[in-house]
């Protein structure tokens, strides 16, 4: 089983407006809401697999009952942590004219210490009968910045694969407890590490140095450029498929959501790369929803993998 962690997950409000404007009235053409955060996407993606997951973290209110409700609906297992705050709403603007999308992602109510010990517990627990546990995202007020560093390893000590997807403080802390890999987007990469990145050898030696401290592999995704896949003998590069994009939201969260599953089944890295280009370019053609197994497949065919080393 895979479990996701999301310590701030988030109702995803979309609206579409052709030609956004700021200062001015706008008006939407089409909206919609999902139940989003990044562990949650990644979750979605597994079950589009056809793998069993659980996802667990903090969510509250109106907004975690309705969260809580469109996961269990998709056949994902739940577990989460219940806050007396209602859970946050994300607003993802998406201009059709110019095809730009702008994020708008409010920080997400304080935790208290209460309701952390009761996700160290879950986090235990579900540890022990996951192959792989997947955490993602940022992190509310009142956790502790060594959050993802502490839970790898209560992770790691039940004997499962980890997976970190953060940024900053959050991601470098994270590195320090080894998780299996890692998975920042470029932009990520850059603000984490404080360093202009030039080209692909300044992203393959940054990725390097993670290697060094212990991270199995790491792979930095790229936007429209592809990604790159770095591991301590091989530097792999896939290009983007060409496609019409709806939204770009989630499209990181859909690559972590098919490594975690090609870790679980122990697939070959290239095999598991080129499922995750696929499953990112998918959930870019038609959203974070979930999928039919055969599109990821389809779309598999398409994928180029280069040896780079
Ligand atoms: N405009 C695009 N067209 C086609 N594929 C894309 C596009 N943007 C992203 N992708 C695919 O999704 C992957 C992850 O996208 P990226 O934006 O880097 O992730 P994140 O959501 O973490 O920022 C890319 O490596 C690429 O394969
Ligand atoms: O926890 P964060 O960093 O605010 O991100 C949460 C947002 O990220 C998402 O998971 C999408 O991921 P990306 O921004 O990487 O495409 C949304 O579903 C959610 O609103």
């Amino acid at each position: 089983m895979i479990t996701t962690v999301t310590l701030n997950p988030a109702v995803d409000k979309t609206l579409e407006i052709h030609g956004f404007k700021p200062g001015v009235v706008n008006r939407i053409q089409d909206s919609r809401v999902e139940a989003g955060g990044k562990g949650i996407n990644v979750s979605k993606v597994v079950k589009s697999l056809g793998a069993n997951t659980l996802t667990t973290g903090f969510v509250g209110g109106e907004s975690g009952k309705w969260i809580n409700q469109c996961l269990e609906d998709e056949g994902i297992q739940t577990d989460f942590v219940w806050i007396n705050q209602e859970t946050r709403t994300n607003i993802k603007i998406v201009d059709t004219e110019a095809g730009i999308i702008t994020d708008i992602n409010d920080r997400g109510k304080r935790i208290e210490e209460v309701y952390l010990r009761e996700l160290y517990y879950k986090i235990k627990q579900w540890a022990k009968i996951s192959k792989v546990m997947v955490f993602a995202g940022s992190i509310p007020e009142g956790l502790p910045n060594t959050i993802y560093n502490d839970l790898i390893q209560i992770a790691r000590n039940q004997g499962c694969k980890t997976i970190l997807d953060a940024e900053g403080d959050r991601l470098l802390q994270g590195i320090d407890a080894k998780p299996y890999m890692i998975k920042p987007n470029i932009h990520e990469l850059q603000s984490s590490l404080k360093v202009k990145i030039n080209d692909e050898k300044d992203v393959i030696y940054y990725c390097k140095s993670f290697i060094n401290k212990g991270i199995n592999f790491v792979v930095v995704s790229m936007g429209d450029k592809g990604a790159l896949l770095v591991s301590d003998n091989q530097v792999l590069k896939a290009e983007v498929i060409p496609v019409e994009v709806k939204s770009t939201v989630g499209a990181g969260d859909s690559m972590v959501g098919a490594f975690s599953y090609g870790i679980m089944k122990n697939y070959q890295l290239k095999e598991t790369f080129k499922l995750a280009v696929a499953a990112a370019t998918l959930s870019v053609s038609k959203g974070t929803t979930l999928h039919q197994i055969h599109e990821i497949e389809e779309f598999k065919e398409q994928v180029e993998i280069k040896t780079l080393r």
